[in-house]
């Protein structure tokens, strides 16, 4: 279990004069469920984007599955989940126009019944995404980054914007999948569902990592042993 699925070498990735990501490296053990927390515009998306292979870093390395991403890309993408912040994408479809579209990109397929009946997705399979309700488009974005059967899924914060209810429901969802021994990498504003769901937490501010623990390991650094994750974050995270 100690296998690397992710080894990131000193990335580095601007925009212009915007230095999203500013030299991070980082590796994630497989059956890890990796959170990335940090304020808006800390680059959590970006260093996600990079694993996934959606951007190129300017400089540093990235291995996924222990092949290097520049060279392997297409073969890697086949065997990684991906759910993206914006839906946009797949709004004027129906949820399950959408998950056969997206079992066409790849050459594995997960049986999509499985999938649609561990989401409860059934009721929904003929409904337009754009008219679900927000957890219910979580579900379906979730339930797209799983039609390959992905070694690991990446989700750019699941549940931003979901009712407590809906979160619990999802996360139930994601855990299901981690029992299975996929490795999870997720970014969140939640230090609750950090907290609590996350084997290990990586702090990005400005760009850089500035720590990466357990959370409890995360929360027992602190000066005040009596401490939350919110404390964690505002040590690490925020400019003070
Ligand atoms: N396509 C782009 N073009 C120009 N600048 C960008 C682009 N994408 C991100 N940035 C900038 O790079 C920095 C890092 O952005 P990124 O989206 O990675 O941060 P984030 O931590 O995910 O933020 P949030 O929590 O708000 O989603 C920000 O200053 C952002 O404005």
């Amino acid at each position: 279990m100690n296998q690397n699925v992710i080894e990131l070498n000193g990335i580095v990735k601007s925009y212009g004069n915007v230095k999203a990501v500013d030299g991070i490296s980082l590796q994630v053990k497989k059956g890890e469920v990796l959170g990335i927390i940090g304020a808006n515009g800390a680059g959590k998306s970006t260093t996600l984007e990079i694993m996934m292979g959606l951007r190129k870093p300017d400089a540093g390395s990235v291995k996924v599955l222990g092949k290097d991403l520049s060279v392997s890309g297409d073969e890697i993408k086949q065997q990684i989940g991906i759910q993206l912040q914006q839906t946009a994408l797949y709004d004027r479809i129906k949820v399950k126009e959408a998950l056969k579209l997206f079992s066409s990109y790849y050459e594995k397929n997960r049986d999509l019944s499985e999938i649609i009946a561990t989401l409860g997705l059934k009721p929904y399979l003929n409904k337009y995404v754009k008219n679900l309700s927000g957890g219910w488009q979580q579900r379906t974005s979730l339930a797209l980054a799983l039609v390959n059967d992905p070694e690991i899924i990446f989700l750019d914060e699941p549940t931003t914007g979901l009712d407590p209810q809906a979160r619990l429901e999802l996360w139930a969802c994601i855990n299901q999948y981690r029992g299975e021994g996929k490795t999870i990498i997720l970014s969140t504003h939640y230090m609750d569902e950090a907290q609590r769901y996350c084997d290990r937490i990586a702090i990005i501010k400005k760009g850089k990592l500035v720590a990466c623990d357990a959370p409890n390991r995360l929360v027992e650094s602190l000066v005040n042993t009596q401490g939350t994750m919110e404390d964690v974050y505002l040590q690490h995270a925020v400019e003070m």
